[in-house]
């Protein structure tokens, strides 16, 4: 604890070297041997309900006011680190083999998208980066920051099969399924470069490569010269708050076509793994943002996005993300959030009913069906020969008839039913299961509690996958490491599921109400 206590110290000393501060205004004169950057607005403090270590405030904040501030220079970047000329070498001749391999796949299947080629293979970049500086250990200019770095995370990409299972829906087994892949064919693509830089054999495992690209996936920073993005020492402490309300609704922004730029930009931050930040409502494109690297000052700056008390957390907001892509790029998931979305299986007549994409048709986090799913359903229930007559209608969001929005409501809560009836569990099933994982304070305790339990075949899976189903009595049994790891993992994985399933049983009641007010 006391380490722990002198090894943050003496980052924090390093990081106020470095010229990162959180005074306000900042002092563009450099202090003479500054103890820490930190003290001023923000202090490093533990919230164990909202993503542990993170930055407090330190003294009441205003909103919008400047909180941290960090130089260019200490910005771990592809372009700062590759100032080490063995790197970028081996670097400069890989790339030419990738571009190599680009074109020949692009002749093949036309691709057509050199860019998105190109936006993997710089991450891989970023990716072998770090790994490059772990490696140099002390000698590494960044050694201070990479101590601070977490030891695992709990992406989705570093799910097992059991935990992968425990999703339950098909939806996010596939995401699940798809980083896992991912991550192993870019370890594959980049263990040549890795062994060109000749790695020490830690640092070429897949299990290296993962951790990597999790630090890089949860805690990049945007930055303008570099798609790949940063790694922000200080910067990267905060802890995510959802974007509010006024940013987050997009119920009237939907009504524009499926190619604008508010769909364009979202699927932009999060398909890309980096923390945007958001807030300042950026009118030209729609953007969000809270932070951000400011050229004038050559520093990333970060600002309070509401008031804050003394003590509160200080929060940033990386971007808009469901859940779902939450447990992606984070691993982790909110309780409430504004912007989770629930999928449900639409015939293909749906989809062809109208131009809204698919992406558009979902259920919002409170059970409410959104726009698009709204209009498209009131078209797809409509006669051909009559949708043309009633498009001026739908698209402005107006109901077509009492039959119509009977239908269509019934349509939809029986769906949202037989999607919970064919899930493996129930809501009721899951909520004691969470029960049981949140107050067992021992593995012993936790298979007392779970006995009388229906999910007595999800537990035994999960001792199956950890070859634990012959230790019949569990008094003092310790999990091993892998098993804590897992078992925090399949936590994650039933708060996802149990919050798909409470959408959709909201839906259901939302349903029930809209019958309701028909009969009335
Ligand atoms: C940029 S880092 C933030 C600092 C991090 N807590 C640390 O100790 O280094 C992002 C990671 O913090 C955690 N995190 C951030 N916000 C969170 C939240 N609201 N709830 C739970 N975990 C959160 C997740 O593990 C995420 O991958």
């Amino acid at each position: 604890m006391e380490q722990e206590k002198q090894n943050l110290e003496s980052f924090l000393t390093w990081a106020a070297q470095l010229g990162i501060s959180d005074s306000s205004p900042p002092t563009n004169q450099p202090q003479h041997s500054p103890s820490s950057c930190l003290g001023s607005s923000l202090c490093v403090a533990h919230f164990p309900h909202s993503g542990g270590r993170g930055l407090g405030a330190v003294r009441d904040l205003r909103k919008g006011e400047i909180v941290l501030r960090v130089p260019k220079s200490a910005l771990m970047t592809r372009e700062s680190v590759m100032e080490d000329e063995k790197l970028c070498f081996a670097v400069s001749r890989h790339s030419c083999l990738s571009s190599a391999q680009v074109n020949n796949y692009r002749c093949i299947v036309e691709l057509g998208s050199e860019h998105l080629f190109g936006y993997g293979f710089i991450i891989i970049v970023l990716i072998v980066c770090l790994l490059y500086e772990m490696g140099k250990g002390k000698t590494s200019r960044w050694h201070p920051y990479l101590m601070h770095l977490p030891q695992t995370y709990d992406i989705l990409a570093m799910f097992g099969e059991f935990e992968k299972r425990a999703l339950q829906v098909d939806e996010a087994v596939w995401v699940t399924e798809k980083a896992i892949l991912k991550a192993k064919s870019e370890w594959k693509e980049a263990l040549a470069l890795m062994e060109d830089l000749m790695f020490r054999p830690q640092f070429l495992t897949l299990k290296a490569w993962v951790w990597a690209a999790a630090t890089i996936s949860s805690r990049t920073l945007h930055i303008p010269w570099d798609e790949a993005g940063c790694l922000c020492p200080v910067g990267d402490l905060f802890n995510y708050d959802a974007p509010g309300e006024e940013s987050s609704d997009i119920e009237g922004l939907e009504h524009l076509p499926s190619n604008s730029s508010i769909h364009d930009s979202n699927l932009f931050n999060g398909g890309k793994n980096i923390m945007v930040d958001a807030e300042q409502f950026d009118s030209r494109s729609q953007r969000l943002t809270d932070g951000g690297f400011e050229e004038d000052v050559n520093a990333y700056c970060f600002y309070a996005r509401a008031h804050y008390k003394k003590g509160d957390q200080v929060l940033l907001c990386y971007g808009t993300y469901t859940n779902l892509e939450l447990l992606e790029h984070y691993g982790f998931l909110l309780q409430e959030n504004p912007n989770d979305k629930v999928f449900i299986p639409l015939e293909p007549a749906i989809y062809f009913s109208t131009s809204w994409s698919m992406e558009s048709l979902y259920i919002h986090h409170n059970g409410k069906p959104s726009f698009s799913l709204l209009a498209a359903l009131r078209l797809w229930a409509t006669p051909q020969n009559k949708r043309k007559s009633v498009g001026h209608l739908v698209y402005s969001g107006s109901q077509l008839s009492a039959d119509n929005e009977i239908f269509i409501t019934k349509w939809l809560s029986k769906t949202c039913a037989t999607v919970l009836k064919n899930l493996p569990t129930s809501i009721d099933e899951d909520t004691l299961l969470l029960n049981a994982m949140h107050s067992s304070q021992d593995f012993f305790t936790f298979m007392e509690i779970t006995k009388p339990m229906s999910c007595r075949e999800e537990i035994y899976t999960f001792l199956d996958a950890h070859d634990m189903k012959d230790a019949h009595n569990f008094t003092g049994v310790i999990l091993s490491r892998k098993a804590r790891r897992s078992m925090d993992r399949w936590k994650l994985a039933v708060q996802w599921r149990l919050k798909y399933k409470k959408v959709l049983s909201d839906c259901i009641s939302y349903c029930n109400e809209i019958l309701d007010s028909f009969i009335k």
